[in-house]
């Protein structure tokens, strides 16, 4: 079984990914942001480290598909933060159309993207968690990392609404959206609750 939750910067996905863990015993596969070499500079200048930001993504992120590939294996669950998915549908596209990536680098970033995808395995379950702009921004300041301070209200508002279209013509399995913005299953053990049973009542008819 493999959960991978996606949503925009700040939604809650990589606390509610090691909850998830936790509760149901599986494994966790997060991202690295601590040891991206671009992530920093990419925030001072978008135009400039665009496309190297998004190739060193894309090929953790596969790299990371193809190590729950083999775990899945061994029958051991599987819950993920983040997918392949987003870095093309909602990032790269995002810096395109908004001008902050050239257009023969993105053709060659999709193609590249092409090229990998019919290696990887969709997820049994996708779980969108949907917040508004204000949730994400003080979710974001809560997190407080230095270099996502300067991170604009259009930024996060571009990448809501690719998310919106993406999720909208999903199609690859099973989807469940969570709207979070009224809730705190970081201080109250009852919305982990509700989120679990949805999981549950969506993956295994319970409930
Ligand atoms: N539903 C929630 N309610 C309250 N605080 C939350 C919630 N989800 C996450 N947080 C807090 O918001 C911050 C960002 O959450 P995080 O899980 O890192 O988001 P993401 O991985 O989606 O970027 C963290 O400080 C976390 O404790
Ligand atoms: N593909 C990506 N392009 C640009 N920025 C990205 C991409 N994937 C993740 N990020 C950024 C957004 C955040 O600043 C950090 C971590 O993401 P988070 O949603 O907080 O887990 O990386």
């Amino acid at each position: 079984m493999h959960i991978a939750i996606v949503g925009n910067i700040g939604a809650g996905k990589t606390t509610l990914a090691n909850k998830l863990a936790h509760h149901f015993n599986w494994e966790v596969f997060l991202e690295d942001v601590d040891h991206n070499p671009y992530l920093k500079d990419f925030y001072d200048d978008m135009p400039r480290w665009a496309f190297h930001l998004q190739v060193y993504f894309l090929n953790s992120r596969f790299q990371q598909t193809q190590r729950i590939k083999q775990l899945q294996k061994t029958n051991k669950g599987v819950i993920q933060d983040r997918t392949i998915y987003e870095d093309a549908h909602i990032f790269a596209a995002n810096l395109n159309q908004s001008g902050l990536m050239a257009e023969r680098d993105y053709q060659n970033y999709l193609s590249l993207f092409n090229s990998m995808i019919s290696m990887v395995n969709p997820p049994d379950l996708l779980l969108y968690l949907r917040a508004d702009l204000p949730k994400l921004v003080s979710q974001i300041e809560k997190r407080n990392r230095d270099y996502e301070n300067n991170i604009k209200i259009e930024y996060l508002k571009h990448l809501n609404e690719h998310y919106e279209d993406w999720i909208r013509s999903y199609d690859h399995g099973r989807l469940l959206i969570v709207d979070v913005n009224n809730l705190d299953y970081v201080n109250n053990p009852e919305d982990l609750s509700v989120i679990i049973e949805k999981i549950n009542s969506t993956l295994f008819g319970l409930f």
